[in-house]
């Protein structure tokens, strides 16, 4: 999968071909507002509101309390983007906004909307700084209690479809009965598991604020003990020794430099059984000169922008498990979600 510009004729075709269209005035003009569409839209309930069925402009407008020619405009944009569509003067929800962008659907991703527009749209003020000092945000050291609470939220409305697929294809032992989830925030991936596997118990390591906000979307779930929290620091806490049989870093190496992510590795080896599997699920950055990729390219900036640190690539992932001792196993790349992958070695 890969976010292009699609021509839709051959006159298109060729202007494009023959580099007459700017697309740059697509990504400077169209794109930050389509951007900013969405997540207002998400934060202001319109998706919410739209779930009730179609509705007309005045419906909206007053259901919403919002003005009624700004939300026309925004909603214009919305069903240029296949958000709604419309018919008979009805708005009505398509069908992958109502899986994706309405919030009571399981594979939701309005809570990274809402964290994306209320905190991390105003990060991207610091751009320009990061490109001059290449110091980023740290945002794990200044969240305020309201801002971890959409951060964890976020977390879960960005797993829901991967957990899915992490829980089939993941190369876990089906003897498994320990595994540690480190950052693991809401749980979902030791949820999959356990689920699948009747032995399995897991214990999420996380930072105590993110243990607070996480622990009631974890609840949902209805896990019991099966699924515990343990406060504290990847980057500090020791692991312990040969007690687990899967252990899981998800969507943590980003915010670690190699240094770190070294150094929890070690750990990581020293902790797990024989036979055991370390699961590194990422966004992989691509190697330089191979095939253009988006979203590793994307959340490779970002992640600088936000953590100084920032996406690795495969080859540097099993750099570090191979010099923790542990063997190269699998590569799965994900198939709902492009440039992410589980890099998966053995003790
Ligand atoms: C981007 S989220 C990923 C959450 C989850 N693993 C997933 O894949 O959806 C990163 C998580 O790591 C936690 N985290 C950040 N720094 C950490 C550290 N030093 N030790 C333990 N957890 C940490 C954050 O609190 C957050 O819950």
């Amino acid at each position: 999968m890969q976010l292009t510009i699609s021509t839709e004729n051959p006159l298109e075709w060729l202007v494009k071909t023959a580099n007459l269209a700017p697309v740059p005035l697509l990504h400077a003009q169209v794109m930050p507002v389509m951007a900013k569409a969405v997540l207002e839209a998400a934060d202001k309930g319109v998706f919410k509101a739209a779930g009730a069925g179609p509705q007309t402009l005045d419906q909206l407008t007053q259901a919403l309390n919002l003005n009624r020619k700004a939300l026309g405009e925004l909603l214009g944009l919305l069903t240029a983007m296949h958000y709604f569509t419309y018919k008979n003067e009805l708005f009505e929800l398509t069908p992958m906004a109502r899986r994706f962008a309405f919030p009571d659907d399981p594979m939701s991703v309005h809570g990274m909307m809402v964290f994306n527009n209320r905190v991390a749209w105003h990060w991207l003020d610091h751009l320009g700084d990061y490109l001059e000092t290449g110091k980023g945000i740290h945002y794990h050291d200044s969240l305020t209690t309201d801002e971890w609470q959409y951060y964890q939220e976020a977390m879960v409305a960005a797993t829901s479809t991967e957990a899915k697929e992490f829980g089939r294809r993941a190369p876990v032992p089906k003897t498994a009965t320990r595994m540690l989830d480190i950052g693991g925030s809401h749980g979902q991936h030791s949820v999959v598991l356990c689920k699948k596997i009747p032995a399995l118990t897991s214990t999420i390591l996380d930072l105590p604020p993110a243990i607070e906000q996480a622990r009631p979307l974890l609840e949902r779930q209805g896990m019991g003990d099966r699924v515990q929290y343990q406060p504290g620091n990847a980057l500090t806490d020791d692991f312990g020794t040969d007690a687990y049989d899967i252990i899981l870093l998800s969507s943590l190496a980003h915010h670690f430099t190699a240094g770190q992510n070294q150094h929890v590795t070690d750990k990581v080896a020293k902790a797990l059984r024989p036979g055991g599997v370390f699961i590194v699920n990422e966004f992989i950055r691509p190697e330089t000169g191979s095939k253009p990729e988006l979203i590793g390219s994307s959340t490779d900036l970002f992640y600088g922008l936000s953590s100084t640190a920032g996406n690795y690539s495969i080859a540097e992932i099993q750099g570090w498990q191979q010099q923790a001792g542990l063997k190269k196993h699998k590569v799965i790349w994900y198939r709902t979600l492009p440039g992410r992958a589980m890099v998966v070695a053995k003790k």
